[in-house]
């Protein structure tokens, strides 16, 4: 879709581009969900996790907001029955699908990493040996200024030294033998980044004792912190959940393989240098536990930057005049503090990035958590899966889901069907993945995000429907009218939900960047001056986190590009050519970046598509540039 949009962006920088054309071109979004996850079937979000649990956090807007949303869906749902066509998804089996994903997943593990002991087990060793005394001390981190809390650092070690230099070992040999490698279904792979399944290493070594001592470690001192540290952040009830590993990977950072190329092109500054890390992201389960398996001496940069790091700098800009972030004032990456054995822990729903590494190596093990609700809690909501882990599965899933939903036809022809019906059935059952989303965490801001972009595209599906009616006559039951209606309805519902998703999640710059691109489709529905100013304010705070992530050592790729080009098209909209020019020329280090990541790359398919789609935006930008200069000279 987004290859699409870019792609029709093109014609209108042709030489004699003329501002007519400019006009008429719609901005694209950026709207990958896919790329905050961290694997396939990965993960995602909730907020507000202090003291107060996120499960009882509804507001009245919220609410009244949610129900305008589902009459709307359900007025469209039976514009299209009335018009011959249904849609086949349902709430019920959306939800028994991402529950039974959820098991298969949790039990994979279970084989090789032991889940938590059960409720009984775990009360019989507190009132016999084992007590809070052996859970390893900790300590909280927060924001400084609006005091959020981050992670927890751990104070002593989790895993020995014996054990730490087993896996380091075993994963080395691993990497360096092709023939033992088992073909990769990470996200991530970029020049410099190594992962190993911490089972495929336990399987393949015959170590007892390391394989003992990290059981020993997960049942003594992980699921016991973890409990101690986020049981009332994740369920009402904590003793319902048992704990579990969903996946643990053994990750080396390389900078030095990373950096190989940098001088391959020239002018290529080591800024524009990825290094080696992982881009903003959630993972799936509740908690994620990230070991340091080397001291902090060997490498220089890395670490979890976390995005709501960044809440003080939306604080303090809200005071501030000039755009530009101060690079000094930035929060640095956590680490866990201490040497190699330490470990820092967050919620997995908690948007994170793993650091550029700059120089040397880094290897860390982080362990994904997730957990199942036990019977007696069972009976209430009927799936095992906990709320946080349904909302993120939901969130992953749903782009990859709708595109297969189903469409059931009486009366109208196959090219019809799957023209204009088809992409209304798949951006409807999109919204309802979002929603179920929210109706599980009512908090959780990146959901609230989804839903709003699902809504714009059935928007702009609705379009299709009058230009098929104009161009082709199509026979609609209702009139154009209706559609039209439906149409301002959803602008205005996407419009007050990513305010909403605002609320939750203020340092996503894609929010803000989708509200800006939203409020400049209503141009010419509203006051202009008054839009204007605050599609400008929405997309330069974009800018602004944009900036600030990569200057934290982030990779913010296609999602800043987009922002660039974006909030460029806009202003050259509004013939503000020198600003649009300002605002453009910053396309420059990633056009360098992408360039090397070309020469560079792996040969994976999904990853190349990826790097295309986003040689393709950098090219729109680059050209709407010179356009933008044009104008000027
Ligand atoms: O490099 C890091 O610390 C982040 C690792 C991470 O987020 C992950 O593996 O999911
Ligand atoms: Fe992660």
């Amino acid at each position: 879709m987004a290859n699409e949009e870019y792609s029709c962006f093109c014609q209108a920088f042709s030489p004699s581009g003329s501002r007519i054309s400019l006009r008429s071109l719609p901005p694209k979004k950026p709207f990958h969900e896919e790329a905050t996850i961290r694997r396939e079937s990965a993960k995602s979000r909730v907020d507000d996790w202090s003291e107060v649990s996120y499960l009882s956090s509804r507001n009245s807007g919220a609410d009244a907001l949610r129900h305008s949303i589902q009459s709307t869906l359900s007025e469209i749902e039976s514009f299209s029955r009335n018009n011959g066509v249904t849609f086949v998804s349902h709430e019920d089996s959306i939800l028994n699908d991402i529950h039974q994903q959820q098991i298969v997943d949790a039990q994979t593990m279970a084989s090789t990493l032991p889940p938590e002991d059960d409720h009984e087990a775990r009360l019989s060793s507190t009132t016999t040996n084992q007590d809070s005394s052996s859970i390893p001390s900790y300590q909280w981190l927060h924001t400084e200024r609006a005091h959020k809390p981050l992670a927890i650092q751990t104070k002593q070690p989790i895993l020995d030294d014996t054990t730490i230099a087993w896996i380091r070992g075993q994963a080395h040999s691993i990497w360096n033998d092709a023939s033992k490698t088992v073909e990769s279904r990470f996200t991530y792979q970029r020049k410099g980044n190594y992962e190993v399944h911490l089972s495929d290493l336990i399987e393949q070594g015959s170590n007892v004792n390391a394989r003992r001592e990290i059981r020993q470690a997960l049942q003594q001192k992980i699921y016991p912190l973890v409990r101690e540290a986020f049981g009332t952040s994740l369920a009402d009830d904590p003793c319902s959940l048992q704990f579990c590993v969903y996946d643990a990977i053994v990750i080396r950072y390389n900078a030095t393989e990373a950096g190989l190329c940098e001088n391959t092109i020239e002018s290529v500054t080591f800024e524009t240098k990825l290094g080696a890390g992982q881009p903003l992201h959630r993972d799936l389960g509740l908690v994620s536990v990230n070991v340091m398996l080397n001291s902090p001496n060997e490498f220089e940069g890395g670490g979890t930057f976390m995005e709501d790091q960044l809440q003080d700098l939306l604080w303090e800009s809200s005071t501030r005049k000039d755009e530009e972030v101060d690079q000094n004032s930035l929060p640095l990456p956590l680490k866990p503090m201490g040497g190699p054995g330490h470990a820092l822990l967050h919620l997995s729903s908690d948007r994170h990035a793993g650091a550029s590494t700059r120089r040397g190596v880094r290897d860390i093990l982080v362990f994904f958590l997730t957990a199942s609700k036990t019977a007696t809690d069972l009976d209430k909501d009927q799936y095992s899966t906990p709320l946080l882990e349904q909302a993120a599965r939901l969130k992953s899933t749903a782009r990859a889901q709708c595109e297969k939903c189903l469409v059931k036809s009486i009366s109208f022809d196959e090219s019809c069907k799957s023209a204009i019906w088809q992409p209304l059935a798949s951006a409807i059952c999109r919204a309802k993945y979002q929603h179920l989303a929210i109706q599980a965490i009512p908090t959780d801001g990146e959901a609230w995000q989804y839903l709003g972009m699902a809504l714009c595209d059935i928007q702009q599906t609705l379009g299709m429907f009058i230009m098929a009616k104009e161009q082709s006559g199509l026979e609609l039951v209702s009139g154009l009218d209706v559609v039209l209606e439906y149409q301002q309805r959803l602008v205005q519902l996407s419009i007050s939900i990513l305010e909403m998703a605002k609320q939750f999640t203020p340092c996503d710059a894609r929010v803000w960047h989708n509200l800006a691109w939203v409020l400049d489709q209503t141009t010419g529905l509203t006051n202009k001056p008054e839009i204007d100013h605050e599609i400008q304010s929405n997309y330069s705070r974009a800018m602004e986190l944009h900036q600030a992530f990569q200057q934290a050592g982030c990779d913010v790729g296609i999602d800043y590009d987009s922002t660039i080009l974006n909030y460029g098209l806009y202003l050259a909209n509004e013939d503000h050519f020198s600003k649009a020019v300002k605002v453009l020329e910053l396309i420059r280090p990633s056009a360098l970046q992408v360039q090397q990541q070309m020469m560079e790359q792996k040969s994976q398919t999904q990853q190349e598509q990826k790097l295309q789609q986003r040689f393709g935006l950098i090219q729109d930008a680059q050209r709407l540039l010179s356009y933008c200069q044009r104008q000027l000279s």
